[in-house]
């Protein structure tokens, strides 16, 4: 589903992503784990299209999207969860959702819909907030912080993605609220290619199936969550010894 051939992101001097390859198979749980400023984010960019690497290719469902933008990825299928404020805090869940189907529609946000088809939307919104165990009723405003994370993972799953990056998804979670997040995000549907960038190790491992270390911005591990915990590199890098 996505392959990565020695990707390098720069920052001026600095290789933020230094000759990164990895490869992950559709329907994989891919965790990317590291101590901060280890490149993980700068991967999901990349990967995503807001960052074009400075070499490298990254090939996605068989094709090189390197040189393609955010946009155009996002229509071949590669979704990620937005930052909080995306939401629309006056609206509705529900209609926070509805939006994002009708986004992937194509459909202008105003534009006037017949009942039946805005019955149809509403249904689909309802499903993605169902999968993610969030009410569709009440303002987005309203919701708690682990809600709000919710509705945002929702809204990526209306655009229907092939590839789902899901970056610090449990950031400041409860570890009850985490703990939901990871049985729904075993939850979701097995086709669904996720790779997640989590600080809560809990979760990673309660969730990926497959996990790659980083540190300063080099591959140092990639293998089952076992034996990247085994790994004296990983230990090394999280524990500094
Ligand atoms: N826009 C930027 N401009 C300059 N340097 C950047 C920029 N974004 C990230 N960096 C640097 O690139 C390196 C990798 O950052 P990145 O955010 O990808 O790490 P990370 O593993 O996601 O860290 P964290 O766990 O703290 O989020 C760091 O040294 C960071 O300071």
């Amino acid at each position: 589903m996505l392959v990565l051939r020695e990707v390098t992101v720069r920052f001026g001097a600095l290789a933020a992503v230094d000759r990164v390859s990895l490869s992950v198979e559709e329907g994989e749980r891919r965790a990317l784990i590291g101590p901060n400023g280890a490149g993980k984010s700068t991967v999901f960019a990349a990967v995503a299209g807001a960052l074009r690497p400075v070499s490298g290719r990254i090939e996605f469902a068989g094709r090189d999207v390197t040189k393609l933008s955010e946009p155009r990825r996002a229509r071949l299928g590669i979704g990620r969860t937005f930052q909080h404020s995306s939401l629309f805090t006056g609206l509705t869940c529900l209609e926070n959702v509805a939006l994002a189907v009708r986004a992937r529609r194509g459909l202008g946000l105003r534009a006037w819909l017949p009942r039946g088809r805005r019955a149809e939307i509403e249904r689909e919104a309802a499903g993605h907030l169902a999968a993610t165990d969030v009410s569709p009723d009440g303002p987005a405003g309203a919701l708690s912080h682990g809600q709000g994370r919710r509705l945002e993972l929702a809204m990526a799953l209306a655009a229907r993605p092939r590839l789902l990056l899901l970056d610090e998804p449990a950031a400041g979670m409860s570890a009850a609220e985490s703990a939901e997040l990871a049985s729904m995000l075993r939850a979701l549907p097995p086709e669904l290619t996720v790779m997640i960038v989590e600080h809560d190790l809990d979760l990673v491992f309660a969730v990926a199936s497959r996990v790659t270390a980083l540190a300063a911005g080099q591959v140092i591990a990639d293998g089952t969550p076992a034996q990247v915990r085994a790994s004296p590199e990983v230990q090394k890098a999280y524990l500094g010894t």
